[in-house]
């Protein structure tokens, strides 16, 4: 990881280190409209033809059906069973918090107002399976999707070799009482989901995290179909704000835990103290050596860096310009740093709460805008499946109160049509 020395970045520099993609020369962006393409006119076809390229399967058939998953589900370790069922109630617990209803609001006499929420019909939920396959993004995006009483869900997921899903992924179905996942992955999967197949049906908006393709797909058809999208959730980033005060190890920990996702992932320290960079640059590569999937995130650790910082201040100005998807503040006080926070994803405080707590089981959502998308985007919640939409109600002494405003601005704007619709109203002999 290269080390920086904030004083002697320029704004450019900071501009420069602050972007997170690989360089894309439009490769990804031509192959992945290519695929979305293909998904268009051939359908299903398509489908079974990039299963067969990408997750090397030939598939006869596009979906596991709630029988399928049931058996499948039968087979899932009681251990991990047991730790998906209490993520599953805190993470329930957690969203169920965020669903409220809105007090009518009398603007003026006679005059009144409200919101209320109705479920997005439709929806897709993107849940990874490339190089890991992540039930705990099943349970992210199931639980608030159920808990907002979606009509439709509609899942795709990667198919492993044998044309199935794991026990991990069928026993959240089979919890989130989902029947059917559909057997499609990458940015093939998406344009599935936004213009709809023989098998897989047409979504109104779609959600999940993934690759780089998958993310580009994603911002593809939601310029080209009625299809809208959660955000940009790419590869996972991770920025750790540290002080002296901070354990080496647990922060080379948690740098590990975001790198180890993809090569494409990035891991920030941003530390006052040179001292602690060396010792956690160690402990990074003491830890990374035995790491099962340590060809991957020593990858992603050549796209990483830290950053050497005068104060804590300065530090947060760095990390609110990076914008991190998960922002960790590693240092005595914390909360002294909470109100400067401006842009982050997610953040986690002091050195007992790693990130991967989050990513699992705590209860927070880790559907979150990564490349520096957390400075205009939040996470996956509750809203993200609902629509509010606006009522009113007015009465006559409301349209004696608020009628001659309106006739005021209307004729102010040259619209004579708005203006008599209150007029014709006020004028009106029996009042109403
Ligand atoms: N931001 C978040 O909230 C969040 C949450 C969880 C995971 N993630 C990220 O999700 C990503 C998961 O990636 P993954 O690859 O493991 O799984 P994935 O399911 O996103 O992608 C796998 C699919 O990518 C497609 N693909 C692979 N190589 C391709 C190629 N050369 N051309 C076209 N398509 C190709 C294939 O269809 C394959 O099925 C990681 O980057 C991880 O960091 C982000
Ligand atoms: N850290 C990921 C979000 O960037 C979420 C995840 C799933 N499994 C493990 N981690
Ligand atoms: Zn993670």
């Amino acid at each position: 990881m290269k080390v920086y020395r904030f004083k002697e970045l320029s704004q450019q520099d900071i501009h420069n280190i602050c972007l997170r993609q690989l360089e894309d020369d439009g490769s990804i962006r031509d192959r992945v409209s290519e695929i979305v393409n293909q998904v268009k006119q051939h359908g299903d076809e398509a489908l079974k033809s990039f299963s067969s390229q990408f997750d090397k399967v030939e598939l006869k058939k596009l979906y596991l059906d709630e029988a399928e998953l049931a058996s499948i589900a039968a087979g899932i370790p009681a251990e991990v069973k047991t730790a998906i069922d209490v993520a599953y109630s805190n993470i329930k617990r957690f969203h169920e918090a965020q669903i409220h209803t809105e007090a009518p609001i009398e603007t003026m006499p006679g005059v009144t107002c409200w919101r209320e929420s109705r479920a997005i019909e439709r929806v897709g939920l993107y849940i990874p399976g490339g190089t890991a396959v992540l039930p705990s993004t099943f349970l992210m995006l199931g639980i608030p999707a159920t808990l907002a009483d979606c009509k439709q869900i509609v899942v795709c997921s990667p198919p492993q070799q044998d044309g199935k899903t794991n026990s991990y992924l069928a026993y959240c179905a089979v919890l989130l009482g989902i029947n059917r996942i559909y057997l499609a992955g990458g940015a093939q999967a998406v344009a599935a989901m936004a213009y709809g197949t023989a098998t897989i049906p047409k979504v109104d908006k779609i959600f999940g995290p993934g690759n780089r393709y998958v993310t580009q797909a994603k911002q593809l058809i939601q310029g080209n179909t009625l299809t809208a999208i959660d955000m940009p959730a790419g590869p996972s980033e991770v920025l750790v704000l540290a002080d002296e005060t901070a354990n080496p190890s647990y922060v080379a920990s948690d740098l590990l835990a975001q790198a180890e996702h993809g090569i494409d992932s990035q891991a920030i320290l941003v530390a006052t103290s040179s001292d602690m960079i060396d010792r956690t640059l160690a402990e990074v590569q003491a830890q990374l050596a035995v790491l099962p999937r340590r060809d991957i995130a020593g990858k992603a650790l050549e796209n990483s860096y830290a950053v050497l910082v005068d104060d804590l201040a300065e530090g947060m100005a760095f990390s609110n310009q990076y914008g991190p998807e998960h922002l960790i503040i590693a240092t005595t006080g914390y909360e002294s740093m909470v109100p400067l926070i401006v842009n982050a994803g997610s953040v986690f405080l002091g050195n007992l709460t790693p990130e991967s707590a989050g990513d699992y089981a705590s209860g927070t959502n880790h559907t979150l805008p990564t490349s520096g998308y957390a400075k205009a985007y939040s996470g996956v919640s509750i809203d993200s499946f609902i629509k509010k939409i606006t009522f009113q109600r007015i009465d006559k002494t409301g349209l004696n109160n608020i009628g001659n405003t309106v006739e005021v601005i209307a004729a102010a704007e040259g619209l004579q049509a708005h203006k008599n619709a209150i007029t014709i109203r006020l004028n009106s002999e029996n009042g109403y």
